[in-house]
């Protein structure tokens, strides 16, 4: 049954043999030492280990930030170690969405227009920017802070904020670097099972690191890394249960998804025809 399952999934990230090393004078600091993983879509990932572990290295790896120094990193079919700076960025824009533990708001603009701004980069016309960011603003539950600023906003409603934007642009993967690290355990919670639903319902892949066990537990699956190499890859739901929740989510979201779908722009910015690539 769970191999039928998976089979059905496909795997969108593959990691294969993948190193980071930082030379610090003469000695060397293997970040990554040898890791090899596979990350199925609508997976809920979190990776965990203590300090220094090399969590964030792999996530800066899989998001196309940084260059590993030897391995293999395949993301829907495409060699992303391979890529160039453009490429990368024309990647990152396509693919992936973040969010981070400082939000990263732009401080002078209010909640739309933060939701918005990375749709600008894709080339949306102004009306229809505002009208997505609105619907994905509903969406973590902020319709009444539509017009806040940042700092008229509680940390927990900014990271909805932070949400919000990075799933507007309907990623395929969305990496998340310790997203609940400066919110108090409650709103933590919240913002976890916010992430956790949104994600199921969409069957999108979400990869997050966290340094604690226990939010790990919101994930599927738990990899815990030490000094660079994965020690115990832990199933953490049914896959059966798993299924259904994907399936009555998959429903929820049917209307949703093609409303968003019909809105998708036409054109895309010069600069992303203009570098030719076909991610
Ligand atoms: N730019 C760099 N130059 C040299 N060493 C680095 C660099 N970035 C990371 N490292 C080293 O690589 C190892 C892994 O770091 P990484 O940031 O991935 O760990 P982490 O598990 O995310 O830690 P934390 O939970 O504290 O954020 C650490 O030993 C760190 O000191």
């Amino acid at each position: 049954m769970r191999v039928e399952a998976e089979k059905k999934r496909e795997v969108v990230i593959r990691v294969r043999d993948l190193y980071k090393v930082y030379r610090m004078g003469d000695t060397k600091v293997y970040a990554l030492n040898g890791v090899d993983l596979d990350i199925r879509r609508g997976e809920f990932c979190a990776i965990t280990g203590p300090s220094g572990s090399g969590k964030s290295t792999l996530l800066n790896m899989l998001a196309g930030l940084e260059h590993p120094s030897k391995g293999e990193i395949v993301i829907a079919g495409k060699h992303i170690e391979k890529l160039n700076e453009k490429q990368l960025v024309t990647f990152r824009r396509e693919r992936v969405g973040f969010i981070f533990q400082s939000y990263n708001l732009i401080a002078t603009m209010d909640a739309v227009e933060n939701v918005a701004l990375p749709l600008s980069f894709r080339g949306m016309g102004k009306a229809k920017r505002a009208k997505r960011a609105k619907e994905y603003l509903k969406l973590v539950g902020l319709e009444r802070f539509m017009t806040h600023m940042p700092n008229q906003m509680s940390g927990g409603q900014q990271q909805r904020v932070g949400i919000a934007r990075a799933l507007a642009v309907d990623p395929q993967i969305i990496f998340a670097d310790e997203p609940t690290g400066n919110l108090d355990s409650k709103t933590t919670m919240e913002v976890l099972k916010l992430m956790q639903t949104i994600v199921r319902e969409r069957n999108q892949t979400l990869v997050m690191v966290t340094h604690d066990n226990n939010l790990a537990t919101y994930a599927d699956r738990i990899i815990k890394i030490i000094d660079g190499k994965i020690v115990s890859i832990e199933e953490n739901h049914k896959e059966a249960d798993l299924e259904a929740a994907r399936e009555e989510g998959a429903q929820k979201n049917k209307d949703c998804k093609e409303a968003a779908r019909e809105e998708t722009p036409q054109k895309k910015m010069t600069e992303e025809k203009e570098s030719g690539e076909n991610l």
